[in-house]
């Protein structure tokens, strides 16, 4: 079905995410997540999306390093995915909010023990001095946690769901024709889906 008639984005999301896991080389949750500084000066990073359902779009992160403290601060951020070997990207943007803790931990806790261990060890954004110093932290902190088991979530370590405002889908079209369908929330549970110039 042409994706530019349908009526609910979360399906279609849904849809085109599975198609990049077939033709994606790695990563194919990998999204670009735009956050404003306190002076309104953009910043993009990547992020695995490691959580989707009605509500929104999750990722986890340190909230204490750059991209933490600036979405605390907007409370607001914005994603862009780029399926290359499809053609296709999806923009989401809008307010953010907190994940429950139980969602959180629930997480952190199917991560390998060693990326536990890393989020306990990496003061993420902040200056490092060397490698060296990296792994005698990630050391340290496989002492005080031995058991895999058994490592707990680190206070500043959760995650952020951007509540959409907008999901905007882009298919390539010849010559630069592409198709665009943003979708908006109808205030009523439902979606206004709107057709843009490419
Ligand atoms: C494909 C890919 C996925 C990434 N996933 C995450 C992620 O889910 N969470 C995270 O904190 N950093 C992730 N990173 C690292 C971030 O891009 C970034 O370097 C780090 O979070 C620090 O960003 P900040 O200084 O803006 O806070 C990922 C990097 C790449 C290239
Ligand atoms: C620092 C950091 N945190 C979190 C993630 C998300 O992935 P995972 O939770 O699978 O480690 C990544 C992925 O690259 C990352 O680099």
């Amino acid at each position: 079905m042409d994706f530019t008639k349908r009526t609910e984005p979360y399906a279609l999301f849904s849809e085109w995410l599975e198609d990049a896991k077939e033709s994606e080389p790695n990563d194919p949750n990998a999204v670009a997540v735009a956050t404003v500084d306190a002076d309104g000066l953009p910043n993009v990073r990547m992020v695995l999306l490691k959580g989707l359902d009605e509500r929104g779009f999750v990722f986890y992160t340190n909230f204490e390093g750059t991209k933490g403290k600036e979405v605390l601060g907007a409370m607001k951020a914005a994603m862009c995915f780029h399926w290359k070997s499809r053609r296709r990207q999806v923009r989401v943007r809008g307010p953010v909010e907190i994940v429950s803790d139980e969602e959180a931990t629930a997480y952190f806790n199917s991560r390998h023990p060693q990326s536990r261990r890393g989020a306990w060890a990496s003061d993420q954004s902040r200056p490092l001095a060397d490698r060296e110093t990296l792994i005698e932290r990630v050391q340290h902190f496989q002492e005080k946690y031995p058991d895999d088991d058994n490592i707990p979530r680190p206070p500043h370590w959760s995650g952020f769901r951007i509540l959409p405002s907008e999901i905007e889908f882009w298919q390539d079209g010849d010559h630069r024709l592409h198709d665009r369908v943003v979708f908006t929330p109808d205030g009523q549970g439902g979606w206004a889906t709107q057709r843009l110039y490419p």
